[in-house]
Formats: structure tokens, C-alpha cells, sequence
């Protein structure tokens, strides 16, 4: 199914208002056919008469069918429109794409101008240009659609200049994509959700502007119906006879509305497509263990329990099918103890951050996070409130990413950043803050501290950045420090550095650290225990120095066998054949065995538990079968 008919499922105020006006434009378009007498042609014997037989909506001043006139008047109305948002659109949507892909001058001089024309009452603008040029209605609405044109050009140059930083613009201009190109397939379809929305809405506003304007007299001259021009005519004649003013303003008022619905719903439609912020993001709610799946053993690992998360689960919908949802993590159980470092590995997309963040209540809406029950620090989390789950995530839980240059926010100073969270969280007055700040900095081995405060972050390295993100998660003094991929998007210098600051940083708070990594060095070095995870579940987990030497699952020892060694090597690298699984696509069975090189039969039906074993736990059948896991030959 296309992207739009899926976006637009379930929105009834969109086939409504849409299917009032495409009547609408039917009865316009057809109305010689559907009008009952002619518009312009009246009975002056029966001039301001209430509805009848003969005249379902009665007669104005001059004896005309006020029906008839209705209908012509939504002719007049919709073409109108439709020349202003043409004339808005022809105009403003190569500008502003132009002008947002190039800048430079051009864009700055054109900006200005913009503004200065958006500064003025537009109905004001288009009648002082039909002073000028001389009434005529599509001249008029010409007018109107030039003012419109700075509405339109300054949205597609914003909505540009955003999507042309997009690394796939970037990957079309080293592709040889000529501009025109980049505009056309790149930049457009990132301009036209909104673009669409604007020109719903201007559409409603255009036919306020033709009635105001024909209203005036400047735009429809009698005797062509206009909707602007009937209430004009029923004004005159208001005091004695109310009723001719009701159908115009009736019709005015239900087309505007019907634009405006259409509008918001469009826009809603595609603002929830673009949702998936953590802003809405729903704290875990309470399941009941689920029969169908095996019990995972409750038993905690770590001896002096921090975190402790049984059963969690978190689904996402399902794209283009409403309703449906597909699981990313499923029944997912681990502790973490009170100054212990965990790392999280597997395979991309095998659900690491998805079950982290689900930790700190940080899954983006509008997924579903779900666990028999998740206790930090003696606190249950599953069912509790978003106010709860914001404090503690405050105070207790810091977050490091892995892109500190995109998690800064480039508007503020690292200060500012800085600050914040000690000022609002732990209430200290700005100067403390910036005292705090600057000595944070200092820990984090910063050095010129008070003047790098006052730095915005791209004046930072990546290293530089990393450090400022940890010391800003570290300030608010967490209980648990979680660490997305830290240093994957640092060179090697500065990954160890970083290491080992964390490191020592872990040390010197006692705070407990979940670090999710691909680098098994990672793990060796920092780490006391590992949990490894595999489509969604956990598939082994124990002491790292035990698991590295020894693991217990087959995926594991895939992962640990295809680790490029700094030796020469003959014949091809050791790997895990194939690909995770996307996420719900996992079938029967255990969800490596397709994978596996020593899968059995028995291995694709039911439900593989995970096997609790001395010191960690195992998720395969095998488990206690003498199988030759670290023989490299077995991973070719
Ligand atoms: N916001 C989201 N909407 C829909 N699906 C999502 C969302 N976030 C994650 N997923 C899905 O959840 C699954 C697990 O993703 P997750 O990011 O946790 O993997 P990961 O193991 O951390 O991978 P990586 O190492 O690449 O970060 C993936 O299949 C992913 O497509």
C-alpha cells in the first residue's frame, strides 16, 4: 500500500470534509446542469421571497433564484482559489526550493523582501494592487495568490534548508545527482507533507478572500453571482428582509470549515506518521507472565540488586497496518547490581537500546513497553506514571548516546547545556551551577574549563563532545549510567580514553553502568558481566570472563569466533552467516537455529527456554551437549 492512503486510514474528517467538497466542486462544475434557473435573470414581481417550491432557498432584492446563484457563486468561489494557490504555488514552490538548496545572497535579499510583504495585512496588499490594476475578479485573486506566494516560498525554503542536511542528499550529490535532480526526487517529497497542509488551509482562506473582495466590489462584478456579492446585495436589504444573507454566509462558512478540517487532518496524518518522539513516551505498563512462554528463572544475578527486569516486552506498530503491532523485545529478564558494569551486546537491530532506554522509559511513542515488573532501586516502575518515571529518570538515571554531536543541541552553549540540569534538577543558583559545571569539566578532563563553557558544541572534537555529554548525565549523580554505544562514532585514540573514564568515573561514584557495545574489548575491559541478545531475546548471559572464554550459546561463540584478530590469517573470516531476522519475523523455534551451525531438527518448533546454568543462563537446547563452539573451522 502507498504511503498515503495508509497515512490517511482512520481519519474520518478527512474522507468527510473531502467528500463534502469534492460534491462541492461536482455541483460547481456541473452547474448549467444542476442550477434550477438561470443566476443573473430574476422575477422583479417576486423580489426577497423565504423558500418555496419554486425557489428552495427563495429570491434576493432583484427576484433571482438565491439556489442558483448558490451554485454559480461555488464555481466562482473554487476558481477563485484555485488561482490564488496556483499562482501561490507556481511561484513559491521553486523559489523557496531554490532558494533553501542554494542561499547565499539571493536567498537573504528575497528573505527580507518576504518578510517585509508578510509584515503587512495581505488584504490590504491585494487591495492596494486592485487600486492600481483595476477590479476583475481573477485579477484580483491573482493578487492575492502573489501575497500567498511568500507564505508558500517561505515554508518550502525552511522545510529545504532542514531536509538538504539530510545524509541522503549529501549520498545524492557524491551519486553526480545534478540539482535539479536533488530538487525533484530528494527535496520535494520532504517539502510536500507540509506543502500540502498549507495549500488545504489556503484554500480556505482564499475563499474568504474572493467574498471579502467581491464583497467590496473589487472582485465578481454584479450581475455574476458571487458569495462575497450576495451577502453584499442581501446587506442592503438586511433590516427588512434577514433571509437572503443566510445561504451565502451558510456556504462561505461550511466550505472555509470543510478546507480547514481537510487541513488538520491532513496534517495530523502526517504529523503522526512522524511521531516516534520520546517526548510521548508511555512508562512500562504491568503484563501478566505470559503461558505461553516459559517462565524466565527470577533468581537475580547480581548479588546487590540496583535494577531487576522481569518479562519486558516493547512493540512497535506495525508500518502501513493499523492495529497490528510487532514486537522488538520480548520477555526480556536481567539484573544489574548496585556499582556493577553490564554490557549489552548482539547483532544490530537485535533490540539493545530499544530494551535499555525501555529501562529509563525512553522507547519513543507510540510503542508499547510492557514487563511483569521492573524494580530500580526497591522502586516498582511497571505501572507507574509518566510524572514518576520523569523524576527518576532525573535523579537516578543518566544516558550517554553514541552521536554527542547530535545529542548537544547546537543553539546553546555547552554551559548553558550544562547548567541546566543542575539548576532545574538539583536547584542550585546559577552561579553554583556554573561552579558545579566548570568542575565537572575538570573531571572529565576538560582543561580550560570556565572558558569552554562559554563554547557552543561545534567548536568541541567528537571526544571533547563525549566527554561534555558524560559530564552532563554524570552531574545530576545518577544510580545507573547508561551508555549507548559511547565511542562508536569516536576514532580509536579517543574511544580508550573515553573507556577509560568511564572507568574510573564508575569508580570514584560507585554508580552502576549498563553499557551497550559491538566491541568485544569493550566488554573485556570494562565489563563484569555480559548480557548478550540475539532478535528480541536474551539469548545467554553470565560473568564476562566466563562467557568470552567460554560461551554457552552457539550465537555467542559466533560473535566472539568473527572478532578480526591482529594476527595473519589464511582463508576467509570467521562469521555468523546470514542476518538477524527483522523484528516479529522469527518463526518457531529458537530464533538462531536458521543461523546455527549445530542446529537439530527439534530446534525450529516450540519455545526455547532460557537454561539457568552456574554463574548465568543459556538460551538452547543443546546447553550440556559437548559441541565444538570455539573451533573457528565451524564459522567459516
Ligand atoms: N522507533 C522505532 N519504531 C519502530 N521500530 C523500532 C524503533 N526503534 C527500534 N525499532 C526496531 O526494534 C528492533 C531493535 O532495535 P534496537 O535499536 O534496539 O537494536 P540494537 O540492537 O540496539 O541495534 P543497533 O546496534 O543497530 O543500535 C529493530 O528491529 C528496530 O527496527
Amino acid at each position: 500500500m502507498s504511503v498515503l492512503p495508509r497515512r490517511l486510514r482512520g481519519r474520518a474528517v478527512i474522507p468527510v470534509a473531502g467528500g463534502f467538497l469534492l460534491l462541492l466542486i461536482l455541483v460547481a462544475f456541473a452547474a448549467p446542469l444542476v442550477a434550477p434557473h438561470d443566476p443573473t435573470t430574476g422575477d422583479l414581481m417576486r423580489p426577497a421571497q423565504l423558500p418555496s417550491g419554486q425557489h428552495w432557498l427563495g429570491t434576493d432584492s432583484l427576484g433571482r433564484d438565491v439556489l442558483s446563484r448558490i451554485v454559480y457563486g461555488a464555481r466562482v468561489a473554487l476558481l477563485a482559489a484555485l488561482v490564488a494557490v496556483g499562482v501561490a504555488v507556481v511561484i513559491g514552490l521553486p523559489a523557496g526550493l531554490v532558494l533553501g538548496y542554494r542561499g547565499g545572497w539571493a536567498d537573504r535579499i528575497v528573505l527580507r523582501a518576504a518578510e517585509g510583504v508578510n509584515a503587512m495585512p495581505f488584504l490590504l496588499v491585494a487591495i492596494t494592487f486592485i487600486a492600481v490594476l483595476g477590479p476583475g475578479l481573477f485579477k484580483s485573486m491573482a493578487v492575492v495568490g502573489v501575497v500567498y506566494a511568500v507564505m508558500v516560498l517561505r515554508l518550502v525554503r525552511g522545510e529545504t534548508l532542514a531536509a538538504r542536511e539530510e545524509l541522503y542528499v549529501t549520498g545524492a550529490v557524491v551519486a553526480g545527482a545534478s540539482t535539479a535532480r536533488i530538487l525533484w526526487r530528494h527535496l520535494l517529497p520532504a517539502v510536500a507533507p507540509s506543502l500540502i497542509v498549507l495549500v488545504t488551509t489556503m484554500f480556505a482562506t482564499s475563499i474568504v478572500a474572493e467574498a471579502t473582495l467581491s464583497y467590496l466590489g473589487l472582485g465578481t462584478q454584479p450581475p455574476d453571482a458571487s458569495w462575497g456579492n450576495m451577502l453584499a446585495d442581501a446587506q442592503q436589504t438586511a433590516f427588512a428582509h434577514w433571509f437572503p444573507a443566510i445561504p451565502p454566509g451558510v456556504a462561505i462558512l461550511v466550505t472555509v470549515l470543510a478546507f480547514n478540517l481537510l487541513g488538520d487532518g491532513l496534517r495530523d496524518a502526517f504529523a503522526r506518521e512522524a511521531t516516534g518522539s520520546v517526548l510521548d513516551a508511555r512508562p512500562p505498563a504491568v503484563t501478566e507472565p505470559d503461558p505461553s512462554l516459559p517462565d524466565e528463572p527470577s533468581t537475580p544475578d547480581a548479588p546487590d540488586t540496583l535494577v531487576a527486569v522481569r518479562g519486558l516486552s516493547v512493540s512497535f506498530p506495525a508500518p502501513g497496518e493499523r492495529g497490528r503491532w510487532v514486537p522488538a523485545v520480548t520477555d526480556v529478564s536481567f539484573d544489574i547490581g548496585r556499582g556493577e558494569v553490564v554490557s549489552l551486546v548482539g547483532e544490530s537491530g537485535s533490540g539493545k537500546s530499544v530494551t535499555a532506554m525501555a529501562l529509563a522509559g525512553l522507547v519513543p511513542a507510540p510503542a508499547v513497553v510492557e514487563a511483569r515488573s521492573i524494580t530500580f532501586d526497591g522502586r516498582e516502575l511497571a505501572g507507574t506514571d509518566a510524572r514518576t518515571m520523569r523524576t527518576l529518570r532525573a535523579g537516578s538515571i543518566g544516558v550517554v548516546f553514541q552521536d554527542p554531536l547530535k545529542a548537544l543541541n547546537p543553539a546553546f552553549t555547552v554551559g548553558t547545556q550544562l547548567t541546566e540540569g543542575l539548576r532545574v534538577v538539583h536547584g542550585m543558583s546559577t552561579q553554583d551551577a556554573r561552579r558545579a559545571a566548570a568542575e565537572w569539566l575538570d573531571r572529565v578532563r576538560i582543561p580550560d574549563a570556565t572558558h569552554r563553557l562559554r563554547q557552543y558544541p561545534h567548536e568541541f572534537s567528537g571526544g571533547m563532545a563525549q566527554r561534555v555529554m558524560i559530564a552532563m548525565a554524570l552531574s545530576a549523580e545518577p544510580a545507573l549510567l547508561i551508555a549507548d554505544e559511547p565511542t562508536t562514532a569516536l576514532d580509536v585514540t579517543v574511544q580508550g580514553e573515553i573507556l577509560d573514564l568511564l572507568r574510573e568515573l564508575q569508580e570514584q561514584t560507585g554508580m552502576s553502568l549498563l553499557i551497550i557495545t559491538h566491541d568485544q574489548g569493550v566488554v573485556a575491559d570494562l565489563a563484569e558481566r555480559v548480557l548478550v541478545m540475539y532478535a528480541g531475546e536474551l539469548v545467554e548471559r553470565g560473568r564476562v570472563a566466563d562467557v568470552l572464554t567460554g560461551p554457552r550459546h552457539p550465537y555467542t561463540a559466533g560473535l566472539i569466533a568473527s572478532v578480526p584478530r591482529n594476527r595473519r590469517r589464511t582463508g576467509p573470516l570467521p562469521r555468523v552467516r546470514g542476518v538477524v531476522p527483522a523484528a516479529g519475523r522469527w518463526g518457531e523455534g529458537c530464533r538462531f537455529h536458521d543461523r546455527c551451525p549445530f542446529a537439530l531438527p527439534a530446534c525450529a518448533t516450540g519455545t526455547v527456554a532460557l537454561h539457568t546454568l552456574d554463574g548465568g543462563a543459556s538460551r538452547c537446547l543443546r546447553t550440556g551437549d559437548d559441541l565444538a563452539l570455539a573451533d573457528p573451522a565451524v564459522w567459516r
